[in-house]
């Protein structure tokens, strides 16, 4: 569904990504793991059009998007709830969820409150107004309402509480029940390990490992040398 190959990507003459690559099958949860100020949002901002390589490929369903404009990227079918989440804090979380929605695919406003019935009753609630959790679940809900074929999630549950935490790893579960491809970045490697198909461990805008959860958890020294754990 989508192939990354050996981009190099850079902030003006500031060079952050080297020889990245990476692929994500239809249906797979795939993560990019890594200490901060790696590269793992400057990969996601280069995928989605924000940050557009210098060299290398991106190739979304079998469609070339490197330096197509993030608009036209989003269009195409790749949703990213973004580091920070962005939500816009004068609309109401009804209107935040409509702000954006296209209605070329499943879901829908009773489909999003389906999945986090948390959210129902605060619909006339104003967007500054909500916890950090509710703003995290307006964001993922929002970006479900473009009918995303691939989902990007960057730093998936910073801040949030342990029990909101939780609330999102259900959520991203049972996304991937549904067969929704999502590339997620998340401080907790053990977590993602639970959903994940496939790991990308990036270093200084390297990709230094990769591999399934299960072979991460068979090499310490990766986990102790590049995540610190
Ligand atoms: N807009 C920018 N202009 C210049 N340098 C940037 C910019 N954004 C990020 N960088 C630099 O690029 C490098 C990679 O940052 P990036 O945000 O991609 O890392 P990260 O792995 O996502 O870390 P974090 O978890 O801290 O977000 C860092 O050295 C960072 O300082």
């Amino acid at each position: 569904m989508l192939r990354v190959d050996h981009i190099e990507t850079a902030y003006g003459a500031s060079q952050v990504l080297f020889d990245v690559s990476l692929r994500i099958e239809e249906g797979e949860v795939v993560t990019l793991l890594g200490r901060n100020g790696m590269g793992k949002t400057t990969t996601v901002n280069t995928i989605v059009g924000v940050a557009p390589p210098l060299r290398g490929s991106v190739v979304f369903e079998g469609i070339p998007i490197a330096g197509t404009p993030p608009h036209r990227i989003a269009r195409a079918g790749i949703g990213l709830v973004p580091e920070g989440r962005q939500i816009f804090p004068n609309l109401s979380v009804r209107e935040n969820l409509v702000a954006t929605a296209n209605g070329r695919g499943a879901w829908n406003l009773d489909a999003v409150f389906e999945l986090f019935p948390a959210l129902a009753p605060l619909q006339s609630r104003s967007g500054n107004l909500l916890s950090g959790g509710e703003q995290q679940m307006l964001a993922i809900a929002r970006t479900l309402l473009t009918n995303p074929r691939l989902l990007i999630l960057d730093e998936a549950t910073e801040g949030l509480a342990p029990r909101l935490r939780g609330e999102i790893w259900r959520c991203l579960r049972a996304l991937k029940a549904r067969g929704q491809s999502i590339l997620v970045i998340d401080k907790d490697v053990a977590a993602l390990g639970r959903i994940a198909d496939r790991h990308y461990v990036l270093e200084k805008g390297r990709v230094v490992w990769s591999g399934s959860p299960q072979a991460l958890a068979a090499e310490p020294e990766v986990c102790r040398q590049y995540l610190g754990i």
